[in-house]
């Protein structure tokens, strides 16, 4: 069996060799492969399949995307055409909510606010969303949610229920909110369109007083739309993880922005690992043979000092309305994961070329705060630093 694999798929080797003989390509120069008699085709979200792929590929029978996002997929095409096809849902979940956390985290402490006194809405309550609520939650904030599919999804009585317990909002309840998280995909049903959701009207509705993350998808901002409302006075404050038309970006969007990235709020190596995890687990499946690699037997282990004075800071018995104890939970996620980096990498790159690929490609590796076992003394720090990822290394819970 022919496996065709996306380079910047991690441990790809480790995990298919054994199942077929394996070549891989460089995002970009798919079509420049001999593609006659490939059958497997394992690809991330740089790489379009549509007719023009599947065309020169007439023994292709799976393909799947590492990735959770696969609006690069022409599902029409791919299933007339009699191919196989999945994605990674969820591989990367944590690693954006762990962005979404840095990015909210380090503007509360700029701007001296408490996330225990914001509302925050998520726009798109999937596998990312609904980690952020649980997040966002333990540091104290009021969360609802807008998400219409979900919520046409359920019955007229559980409705009722979810109503109560998962705060589902509409739209104009979205655009009061004092951080408004986008993880919706750019979904093609119209029943729910996500393009340009937020546009010329909804964001002259935000004001300097607000907050807008977009970690979805990039076309569910319009970004000539938000170029424009940057310019005028009161404007919101923005994170821009993606963008429209990817790689060639706005890049005078840039300076007006709080942190601009390349589109890496899920690249954590363990997001990305299980991305090529989940596709090796489908393709076993497919093939009825038992997988038997884990993501944990190839993640290299990580060590990082917790300075005695974090470690006190954190073991105090203090409130949930304590700007330095908020203070002490983003220097410990900043041991793992620092967003000011890619900030400062992505404005320098991006300042003198359109280097958008070059930087995803050099992306370091990344980790979740899950690789950090961290010891905490009173229940409150073990619960907050558990909802946000952490090992806590005195938990009996997670240890016996
Ligand atoms: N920035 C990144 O690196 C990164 C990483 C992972 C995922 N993503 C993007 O985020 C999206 C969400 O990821 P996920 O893993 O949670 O996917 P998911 O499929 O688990 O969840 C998506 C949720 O969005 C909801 N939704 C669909 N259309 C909507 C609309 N018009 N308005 C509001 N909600 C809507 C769906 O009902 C679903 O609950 C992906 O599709 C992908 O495009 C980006
Ligand atoms: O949808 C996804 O999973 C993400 O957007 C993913 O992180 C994109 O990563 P890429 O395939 O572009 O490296």
């Amino acid at each position: 069996m022919k496996i065709l694999i996306d380079k910047a798929m991690p441990y790809y080797l480790d995990y298919f060799s054994e199942l077929g003989e394996v070549a891989a390509f460089a995002e970009g120069h798919l079509l420049e492969q001999d593609l006659s008699q490939v059958e497997v085709l394992l690809v991330r979200s740089t790489t379009k399949i549509d007719n023009t792929v599947l065309t020169h590929m007439p023994k292709l029978k799976f393909v799947g995307t590492a990735t959770a996002g696969y609006d690069h997929f022409d599902i029409k095409a791919i299933e007339a055409a009699g191919v196989y096809w999945c994605s990674a849902a969820g591989c990367n979940a944590i690693a954006v909510t762990q962005y979404a956390v840095l990015a909210v985290l380090t503007i509360a402490c700029e701007q001296g606010f408490l996330l225990a006194d914001k509302k925050i809405a998520i726009v798109g309550h999937g596998n990312v969303g609904r980690r952020v609520k649980e997040a966002m939650s333990v540091l104290g904030a009021n969360v609802v949610i807008y998400d219409p599919p979900q919520v046409d999804k359920l019955t007229a009585r559980a409705i009722e229920n979810s109503l109560s317990d998962t705060n589902y909002v509409n739209f104009d309840e979205v655009l009061s909110a004092d951080i408004i998280c986008i993880h919706a995909p750019l979904n093609s049903d119209p029943a729910y369109p996500s393009q340009h959701l937020f546009n010329t009207r909804t964001l002259a509705q935000l004001n300097s007083n607000q907050i807008l993350i977009n970690a979805g998808r990039g076309g569910v901002v319009d970004n000539t739309a938000l170029l424009t409302r940057l310019t005028l006075p009161n404007a919101p404050s923005i994170v821009l993880d993606v963008w429209e038309n990817e790689p060639f970006i706005k890049r005078d969007l840039i300076p007006l922005v709080r942190f601009a990235t390349a589109h890496i709020a899920g690249h954590s190596l363990e997001g990305k690992a299980k991305g090529t995890h989940i596709l090796y687990e489908r393709l076993c499946e497919y093939i009825q043979t038992p997988a038997k690699i884990s993501v944990e037997s190839l993640l290299p282990a990580f060590t990082c000092d917790i300075p005695p004075s974090l470690q006190a800071q954190l073991n105090k018995q203090t409130l949930r309305s304590d700007i330095d104890y908020q203070t002490a939970i983003l220097a410990l996620c900043k041991l793992v994961y620092n967003i000011e980096n890619d900030d400062s990498v992505f404005r320098q790159h991006m300042s003198q070329s359109d280097s958008f690929k070059v930087i995803r490609q050099d992306y370091p590796i990344r980790r979740e705060f899950s690789a950090l076992a961290i010891e905490a003394s009173n229940k409150y720090t073990q619960e907050c630093l558990r909802g946000l990822g952490f090992i806590i290394s005195n938990d009996s819970e997670y240890f016996n």
